[in-house]
């Protein structure tokens, strides 16, 4: 098994997925952002595209890398690592740790194909679930951590908080939880891990420029007393 599992214990993930098409959407920008990532004390980081993660890779030999390749289906709602080809991919490229939509909506391959595929590369298997049914399936598929990456994903607007009701659910069921999705402030990580989070991973807040602007400038928006 070439997972690091014990720089993963109790770890921070960062996630380097830059606003997309936004200025910061270069692959040159997601490698110092990883860099940058691991050097303020991350244990890992979380990387969209085979050609970047070989880039990170060849930039940091003893990174641990979850890899993901993101694609916008016509026929399916489901993004994140849809294709068998995307599992090979991620592999060749060097991820430790390839994650799947392990959601239940309709889509090209079954998650329990994907989660095989990886498998059978050696890799570690994350299932990003949106509900505690999503995260058993994926598990008796033989998934080695579930995350909470998509609830609040699966239709209607996204709320603002993580959902703690979900974490306290995988946790209670599942021995590797990554706590994901909203985990916005360092006290948001301090809970999940309180809560028995074994990882919590960390993206918008602080690897999309523009919209953590968006949440300074809004605050400085309103009731600005005059002076
Ligand atoms: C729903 C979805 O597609 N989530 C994606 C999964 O890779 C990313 O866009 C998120 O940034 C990541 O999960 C981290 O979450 P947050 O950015 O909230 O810290």
């Amino acid at each position: 098994m070439q997972v690091r599992d014990e720089k993963l214990s109790g770890g921070l993930i960062v996630s380097c997925q830059p606003v997309d098409n936004g200025p910061m959407d270069n692959d040159d920008v997601v490698k110092r952002l990883a860099q940058a990532a691991i050097a303020g004390g991350a244990d890992g980081v979380r990387i969209e595209n085979a050609r970047r993660v070989a880039q990170v890779r060849e930039a940091m030999p003893e990174a641990l890398i979850i890899g993901i390749v993101k694609r916008d289906l016509d026929d399916s709602p489901v993004r994140i690592t849809p294709y068998l080809e995307d599992v090979a991919a991620l592999a060749t490229a060097g991820a430790d740790v390839i994650a799947v939509d392990a959601t239940d909506r309709d889509r090209p391959v079954p998650v329990k194909d994907l989660i095989e595929a990886i498998k059978q590369q050696g890799k570690w298997a994350m299932a990003d679930c949106s509900c505690l049914s999503d995260a058993l399936s994926a598990m008796s598929y033989g998934a080695d951590i579930v995350g909470s990456t998509l609830s609040g994903y699966t239709g209607g607007p996204p709320p603002t908080e993580p959902d703690y009701k979900l974490l306290e659910q995988l946790v209670s069921h599942c021995p590797k939880v990554m706590a994901e999705g909203r985990f916005n402030t360092p006290q948001d990580c301090a809970k999940a891990r309180s809560l028995g989070a074994w990882a919590v991973t960390v993206g918008t807040a602080i690897t999309r420029t523009e919209v953590v602007t968006g949440w300074f400038a809004d605050a400085l928006n309103t009731d600005w007393p005059s002076r």
